[in-house]
């Protein structure tokens, strides 16, 4: 096919991936530039489990380059053109269902060992796990709460199995967008369980529970800290509480502190007819209760997904994203156009010394943007 006939999309797909900068490609296959597969290439091997592929696409749909954010588009509009093909929207290339499931916790609750142990548990029932992560602090410090240390190490190693390492960069906005895109990629390559882990700190967890179908909170064996004030409102986002670390002396603080879970969800309107939250102890650590975490999350699941709830959550959280996106485009935009800034600039000033108010100066920085735009 001569070059010129080709659409833009078509194009695209005919171009070698460019090596992507992140340390994970590098890290992975230092002579790829030779033998970079084209976006088509990516999606077959992608779509056959390829393990190596998927962690290149990945990478690739976390780049902010403008050439791979071409490409990942590329290959993300080849996956959903395939499922609508196979009529396999909510479910992988073999036919498997996929579920999304948010598992959140304060530092030290248990978040790895519980997940090394359920994905463990998930494996030996036929299951292909996933886990990738959300890291809060990396946006704000540029350090890492869950990336510093290797985790789930066990679990990475198994064939079924893919740990994705955290993204250590990035505005959280830029993460979500990311990691959106990587449970698609994740599912296209057969894993029918993705994990999404976050730290309990800021809006993260709210985030995370905004791009899964099931938000699962763990929560230490002690008096409820996460029932007061701040907390409240995770716990409230939570479709089933898991009260880790229910062995040896701190047994009975997790019945108490699965009691206290039990009464205070009580009185919380359920979010979807059919479900309410629930509260279960296990010990990840004894391998204590993990079939009874899967148990539930799968009753769950069956509930949502027969009354149809599963596809229209997920259509919701698109649209979301969608518009979240929108949003973080045009500030981006906003704050890169020089006579914008001014305005800007010009504007807070005002509004900061109480001589314009908030709304006017608004309308004229939008103004500018939209004079700036059209004369582009
Ligand atoms: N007794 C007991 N200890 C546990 C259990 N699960 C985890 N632990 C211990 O709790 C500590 C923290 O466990 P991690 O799995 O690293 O916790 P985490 O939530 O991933 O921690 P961060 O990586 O800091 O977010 C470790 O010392 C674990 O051995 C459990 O079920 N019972």
């Amino acid at each position: 096919m001569g070059l010129q006939c080709l659409t833009l999309a078509q194009f695209r797909l005919q171009i070698p991936l460019v090596q992507c900068r992140c340390i994970h490609s590098v890290a992975v296959r230092p002579q790829a530039k030779k033998t970079s597969p084209t976006v088509q290439e990516l999606y077959e091997k992608l779509v056959h489990g390829d393990r190596y592929a998927l962690s290149r696409a990945i990478t690739l749909v976390e780049s902010s380059r403008k050439d791979h954010r071409e490409q990942s588009e590329a290959l993300l509009s080849l996956i959903l053109a395939r499922q609508r093909q196979m009529n396999t929207e909510q479910k992988t290339v073999q036919g498997k269902p996929t579920f999304r499931i948010g598992l959140s916790g304060s530092p030290g609750v248990g978040k790895s060992t519980f997940i090394e142990a359920f994905g463990m548990y998930l494996l030996q029932q036929g299951h292909r796990v996933a886990v990738l992560a959300v890291d809060p602090s990396s946006s704000r410090t540029g350090g890492s709460i869950l990336g510093d240390k290797t985790r789930m190490t066990y679990l990475s190693r198994q064939d079924h199995a893919y740990v994705r390492p955290t993204p250590s960069r990035g505005t959280l906005g830029g993460v979500a967008r990311n990691t959106n895109e990587a449970i698609i990629l994740c599912e296209a390559s057969g894993y029918d369980v993705t994990l999404v882990e976050t730290v309990g700190v800021g809006q993260s967890e709210t985030m995370v529970s905004e791009m899964v179908d099931m938000f699962v909170l763990l929560v230490p064996p002690a008096g409820g800290d996460e029932l007061q004030g701040l907390k409240k409102g995770i716990v409230e986002l939570a479709d089933l509480v898991i009260v880790n670390k229910a062995d040896g002396d701190l047994m009975s603080s997790a019945r108490a502190a699965t009691l206290e879970y039990t009464s205070a969800l009580k009185f919380l309107q359920p979010a979807y007819e059919g479900w309410r939250s629930k509260v279960i102890r296990v010990s990840a650590k004894e391998e204590l209760g993990i079939d009874k975490a899967w148990e539930t999350m799968t009753e769950y699941f069956d509930v949502m997904r027969n009354a149809g709830h599963i596809a229209s959550k997920r259509g919701s959280q698109r649209k979301l994203w969608m518009w979240r996106q929108i949003t973080n485009e045009l500030l981006d935009r906003l704050n890169r156009d020089d006579s914008v800034k001014k305005t800007v600039e010009l504007m807070e000033k005002r509004v900061y010394e109480g001589t314009m108010n908030s709304g006017q100066a608004a309308d004229r920085v939008v103004d500018e943007f939209v004079k700036a735009t059209t004369m582009e």
